[in-house]
């Protein structure tokens, strides 16, 4: 198998990607940074604060590029100037509550940046790919926990869930077709966290309706009050449950695959990166006040459209497809 050195990431400056490449710098990988800055806050000297904050906590440089997935020559340009092994792809537009606002866009993006890159890599020779997914892939959970062996596609909520969905099986279908792609999808469970320095963490510039950090703008009393949705699922406290997994976890989940393609050809394989342990919105909450000694109000309203009641992992997931 070829030696994986040097790594191509999509969406480094985001929560997410800051966070990975941290892991990957730690663990001796070189990484290529490309993303559009329009959802980060931005350095004066180019790049990102969270990018040069990366530097600062490992010591090391990241070569970044600003680049939109949509613009084919740009990325093509950037392959051939590097001696790329392995990609992970980040980058993907998110909107407020990921209703159905605006499904074009979403496709326009999401797929089409996609696609780009998947051109892009085979007219280089570049076959390794690590995929950011999403447990929304699942759609209304039919049994708990779920194995990646769940059905897929089925019922999904959103739009962002659905492109995900459309991404993963084309990935299926061109791994079929050529077999020198090496593909693992990463299915995210619900990300929350911050690397232990605190130099980097989540802080969204744009709207977002995520619940963690929602939860920290109300202890910063930048809002008066969490709006928890629904108080009446089937759980023990009424308030919907997920997986949620430490964003430093996760990082390490991202190296583990790259290792993974780098020791053995695996074809396409798709894994759950969770904890295999449920909690509830209310325990978050509790979980939050006790760790930070902050109160943080709340009133529980109607469910929000498109939620599930409950979603986790088994301790121990399955793994193969
Ligand atoms: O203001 C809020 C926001 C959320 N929630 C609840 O908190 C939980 C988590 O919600 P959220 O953080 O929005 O995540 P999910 O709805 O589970 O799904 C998100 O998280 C997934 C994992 O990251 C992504 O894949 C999805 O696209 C994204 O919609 C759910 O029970 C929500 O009902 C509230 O009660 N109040």
């Amino acid at each position: 198998m070829s030696d994986v050195s040097t790594v191509f990431v999509t969406g480094g400056a985001g929560y997410i990607g800051s966070h990975c490449i941290v892991e990957l710098l730690n663990a001796g990988y070189e990484v290529i940074v490309v993303d559009n800055f329009v959802n980060s806050v931005n350095d004066p000297d180019g790049g990102s604060v969270a990018l040069k904050r990366v530097e600062t906590i490992t010591g090391k440089k990241i070569t970044f590029y600003e680049c939109d997935l949509l613009d084919k020559n740009a990325l093509g340009n950037i392959f051939a100037k590097h001696k790329i092994d392995c990609v992970i792809h980040f980058a993907a537009i998110k909107s407020v509550g990921e209703s159905m606002e605006y499904p074009l866009l979403y496709y326009k993006n999401n797929l089409i940046g996609m696609l780009n890159l998947l051109e892009i890599m085979e007219q280089f020779d570049i076959y390794q790919l690590v995929f950011s997914s999403s447990c929304t892939v699942y759609g209304e959970p039919t049994y708990l926990p779920i194995t990646e062996q769940h059905s897929v596609g089925h019922n999904i909520t959103n739009v962002y869930g659905k492109t995900k969905y459309f991404i993963e099986e084309m990935l299926q279908d061109i791994t079929h077709a050529n077999s020198k792609w090496n593909i693992i999808a990463l299915r995210y469970f619900n990300p929350l966290g911050a690397h232990s320095s605190g130099l980097i963490g989540e802080d969204p510039i744009k709207p977002f309706a995520n619940i963690m950090p929602l939860i920290s703008q109300v202890a910063m009393k930048r809002l008066p009050v969490l709006t928890i949705f629904g108080g009446d699922y089937n759980t023990d406290d009424g308030t919907g449950i997920r997986d949620y997994i430490h964003v430093m976890d996760l990082a390490s989940g991202h190296v583990a695959a790259l290792n993974l393609l780098k020791r053995s050809h695996q074809n396409y394989k798709v894994y759950n990166l969770g904890t295999g342990q449920g909690v509830s919105v209310l325990q978050l909450v509790q979980t939050f006040e006790k760790v930070t000694g902050t109160v943080v109000p709340y009133k529980i309203v109607e469910r929000r459209e498109g939620d599930i009641s409950t979603r986790c992992v088994p301790i121990s997931g399955g793994g193969k497809r």
